[in-house]
């Protein structure tokens, strides 16, 4: 069998563990470093973490043989099963297969249509929470796309809004941040990979308390979701009369879960925190780093109020379906900022099978790391590859042939259920922030660090003024 090369300066008993133990900025760092060797390996390596053999994939085509031919998520995702159960994430393969096929016409463009009267008010929302960082320096913008995106994804998932309600506190807000911090720690310390020892250790207590909040919010909102939709049930009003042209997600689920039988209480609530999740940490993060990227870039930012204006004109109106067409150079811009700082940097796959790829055979039971920012600097996007150019995505000549060299999205039959949906919130979103402000800022000043996503530790902020 042909294996893939190993990487030297693996350590007797751990292997090269080393390289992977520290804080978090460290770990990125590790990261970056495994991208270029696997790259100047020709895109596949093997590594030890203690007795495990692991691969390391920054190869499109190969990643893209592996994502489709092995679905089954690795062990380590196991971590956020306390947390998201049998969700589309974590959830097993057997159930992943069913309930991926129930869920999909949950994202159908009519539905997403429906949501874009809530992107637009909520844009609106975040436009006028930032009123009060204008002309006053340097900021951490973060806060607030974090903020708004995860009101977003509430009301859209779950047909609340928090905001009025005071339900969405800054306890959750924090306790959806800090877990990510168990989860990297715990895959960082490879003697906590046991669940005998974890069980005894203080990060499993911290996990306990934070999961307690995070499960009690959607506990909560299921409970109160499902009284109302019973009750319509019982009186024979078929839609909600509260104003809304959409119908919420959760509601989605509830229908078929009383209508077929199809998820039970527990299934429901799993799938709603994986939406959470999955949908508003992900969005508000590409939408700062392509904020900072942007306000690196004047002659990008000005391009992008160039399109704004052969759009909206003068005209401070909502984001149509039609308009979302036509801001292709918004689009690309977003697309480039994804490409440089790929979000979801890592993804693994258990490999169920001996595995052929195009040069090398990958062996059963081992675990394949798919380096998402080393395939973003693949060879194959040219010798500006490093280099921040949204033009590259208006001429296909300049693009790689091969569609899965970009691969923000993850690939294949796995690949994210929200992507059409977050272009959608993200477009809109920065269609009224550009409208409005303009933005500065140093893309080149980060530091970076990997809490299961990319993260900003330092350097990340930005000022705005407004736009006359
Ligand atoms: C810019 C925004 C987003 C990015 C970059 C992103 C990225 C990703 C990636 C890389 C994966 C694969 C994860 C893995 O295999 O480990 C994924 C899966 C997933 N994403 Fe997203 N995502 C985004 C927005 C969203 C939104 C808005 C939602 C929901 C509203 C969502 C829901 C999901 C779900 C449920 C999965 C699991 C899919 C499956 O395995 O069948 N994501 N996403």
């Amino acid at each position: 069998k042909n294996e893939p090369p190993s990487i030297p300066g693996g350590l007797p008993l751990i292997g090269h563990a080393h390289r992977l133990i520290g804080d978090s900025v460290k770990l990125w760092k590790s990261v970056v470093e495994l991208s270029y060797d696997s790259l100047r390996l020709g895109g596949v390596l093997s590594a030890a973490i203690g007795p495990r053999t692991i691969y390391v994939l920054t190869d499109p085509e190969d990643a893209l043989t592996v994502a489709n031919s092995c679905l089954q998520k690795d062990a380590f995702y196991e971590f956020a099963k306390c947390w998201l159960g049998e969700g589309l994430v974590t959830g097993k393969l057997s159930i992943w297969r069913h309930h991926r096929r129930l869920l999909n016409p949950a994202f159908s463009q009519v539905v997403l249509d429906s949501f874009l009267g809530v992107f637009n008010s909520q844009s609106r929302r975040l436009v006028d929470d930032l009123k009060s960082e204008v002309g006053k320096g340097p900021f951490d913008h973060w806060v607030y796309t974090r903020h708004n995106a995860l009101e977003t994804i509430c009301l859209t998932a779950l047909g609340i809004d928090f905001t009025e309600k005071g339900v969405l506190n800054t306890q959750y807000v924090k306790a959806t941040e800090q877990i990510f911090n168990v989860f990297v720690e715990r895959f960082q310390k490879f003697w906590l990979h046991n669940d005998y020892i974890y069980q005894w250790s203080g990060l499993r207590k911290k996990q306990d308390s934070l999961l307690e909040i995070l499960h009690n919010m959607s506990y909560t909102v299921l409970q109160k979701r499902k009284a109302d939709y019973l009750k319509r049930l019982e009186t024979g009003q078929v839609e909600e009369k509260t104003g809304t042209k959409f119908k919420p997600f959760m509601d989605l689920l509830l229908e078929l879960a009383v209508e077929k039988g199809a998820f039970n209480d527990r299934e429901i609530q799993e799938h709603v925190d994986t939406m959470i999740v999955g949908g508003h940490d992900t969005s508000a993060s590409v939408l700062m780093f392509t904020l900072l990227l942007i306000g690196s870039h004047p002659d990008v930012q000005d391009k992008i109020v160039e399109e704004l204006k052969d759009v909206f004109g003068n005209d401070d109106r909502d984001v149509t379906k039609h308009d979302l067409s036509q801001l292709v150079y918004l689009e690309a811009v977003i697309k480039e900022s994804m490409r440089i700082y790929p979000i979801v940097p890592v993804t693994a796959r258990v490999l169920d099978r001996d595995l052929k790829l195009k040069t090398y055979t990958l062996s059963k039971g081992r675990t394949c790391f798919m380096f998402v920012y080393g395939i973003h600097r693949h060879p194959m996007w040219g010798e500006d590859r490093e280099e921040f150019k949204p033009e590259r995505w208006l001429d296909p000549a300049k693009l790689p042939e091969c569609p899965t060299a970009f691969a923000a999205f993850n690939m294949g039959r796995r690949i994210c259920i929200g992507k059409s949906y977050a272009y959608m919130s993200m477009k809109t979103t920065l269609a009224h922030l550009m409208r409005q402000y303009k933005v500065k800022g140093d893309h080149t000043k980060l530091t970076l660090k990997i809490d299961v996503m990319l993260k900003p530790e330092a350097g990340h902020h930005i000022s705005i003024e407004k736009r006359s």
